[in-house]
Formats: C-alpha cells, sequence, structure tokens
C-alpha cells in the first residue's frame, strides 16, 4: 500500500473509534472515506449497530454492499457523528471539498450532525486555502451566466466534464471549479459566493471541522476546534 493510502487507511480507523452501537452516522463520500465505511462494514459483521446515512449515490452503494443499515436524512432526527474526507485542510480547520462532487449533499449532513470528523492523508494540509481548485454546485439554467460572472471576478470558472460531458451531481446540477489561489479573504468569498442566484452551494467549510485526523506517516494526529 502506497505511503498516502496507509494515511488514509490509519485516519479512517482512527476516526471510527468514535461510532459507538445505536449512533446514527453520515458516511461521508471519496477514496479516505470508502476506507472508513470498509471498516464500519467489517465491525458491522462483528455485531455494531449502527445506521447510516450516505452523503452520495456512491457511498449508497458501497454501504449497501457491505450491509450497512442505511436511513434517509428525513427519517434521522439527528446524526450524531459525520465522518468525511477532504480535499484540503488549512491550520485554522477549514476545508476545500467536493472534489468528488458531492459537496452538497455532504455539506448538508455535516450541518445536521452533532460532531463532525475529518479524515485526511498528510498532503491535504495546506498553509492556505486554494491549491485545489474551489468546486461550486450550480443549478445548469444559470451556470452559463455565473460562469461569466465569475471570470469577471477573476476566479476563473471551469465547467466540471466527466467522459466527455459535463459532470452531473446527484441533485443533478453542475459544478464550476474556481481558481482562489489570490483570494485572501475567504469568508467574504463564502458569503459573495452564496448570494449569487443559482450557486447552490460551494465547496468551502468553514468552521464545519470538529475534529480532523490526519494521517501522518505511521501514526495520527488529531486536530481539535
Ligand atoms: O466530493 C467529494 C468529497 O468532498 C471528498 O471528501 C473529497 O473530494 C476528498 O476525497 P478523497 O478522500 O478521495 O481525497
Amino acid at each position: 500500500m502506497a505511503d498516502i493510502d496507509h494515511e488514509k487507511k490509519l485516519a479512517a480507523l482512527e476516526a471510527v473509534k468514535y461510532v459507538k452501537s445505536g449512533m446514527k452516522v453520515g458516511l461521508g463520500t471519496g477514496s479516505t472515506a470508502n476506507l472508513m465505511i470498509q471498516e464500519l462494514g467489517r465491525q458491522i459483521a462483528e455485531g455494531l449497530r449502527i445506521t447510516g446515512i450516505p452523503s452520495s449515490e456512491k457511498t449508497r452503494k458501497l454501504a449497501i454492499d457491505l450491509g450497512i443499515p442505511l436511513i434517509s436524512l428525513e427519517k434521522a432526527d439527528r446524526i450524531d457523528l459525520t465522518i468525511d474526507g477532504t480535499d484540503e485542510f488549512d491550520p485554522y480547520m477549514q476545508l476545500i471539498k467536493g472534489g468528488g462532487g458531492a459537496l452538497l449533499r455532504e455539506k448538508i449532513l455535516a450541518y445536521n450532525s452533532d460532531l463532525v470528523i475529518i479524515i485526511a492523508d498528510s498532503q491535504k494540509q495546506v498553509k492556505r486555502l486554494g491549491t485545489f481548485k474551489l468546486p461550486v454546485e450550480t443549478i445548469p439554467f444559470a451556470t452559463y451566466k455565473i460562469e461569466i460572472l465569475l471570470n469577471k471576478m477573476g476566479l476563473q470558472p471551469k465547467l466540471r466534464q466527466k467522459d466527455g460531458e459535463h459532470f452531473i451531481t446527484d441533485e443533478g446540477n453542475y459544478i464550476l471549479d474556481l481558481n482562489i489561489k489570490t483570494i485572501t479573504n475567504i469568508p467574504l468569498l463564502e458569503t459573495t459566493l452564496k448570494q449569487i442566484p443559482g450557486i447552490v452551494e460551494t465547496g468551502l467549510f468553514l468552521d464545519i471541522a470538529d475534529f480532523i485526523i490526519v494521517g501522518k506517516g505511521k501514526s495520527t494526529l488529531t486536530l481539535k476546534k
């Protein structure tokens, strides 16, 4: 297993230690979250009793394959804990997420969770957000106009493609990936973007993570809010 994969696995295993029988658990999306979901599947086979709320159709399929009982968000009065990956995190525990296009449902799960644990390999750590392009989910009807506006703002939007077609999210929307390298006031960027009609959500997860568990070499480091 490559070092990065090993770090992801260590972080995933450490996060699963917070999961107790009876909990409703938000299940993130992506390669790191998948390792956590696999571990939950293994522990469920050994008697752990939890219910999962998936953050994407990919995660739903994986969880079903692993025999993890699922409920929909509206049936969960509360989510005890959500465990999810990230594309970047900074020293203030602010995140960019959505590399896999699941940011909207992920943010909704995180918002409705008592505790949010982010799991990451050490390469996800950055001094300041913006090396990773910021994913923004847009309604198709508005996307062309939003692109023009974001271009004028210097954010160089790129409409995400997959297999030669526009990438479509689980909610039927598009993703624009933005270059935010030169932006210094990230909270202001978030507010500005959220005020544009047709932008449904951004991949900025500000003040959302309670813990970040980072795989570093052969061990893990837990950052706490
Ligand atoms: O939309 C995808 C999610 O935000 C993922 O959590 C994020 O892209 C990190 O994925 P990975 O663990 O594969 O790097």
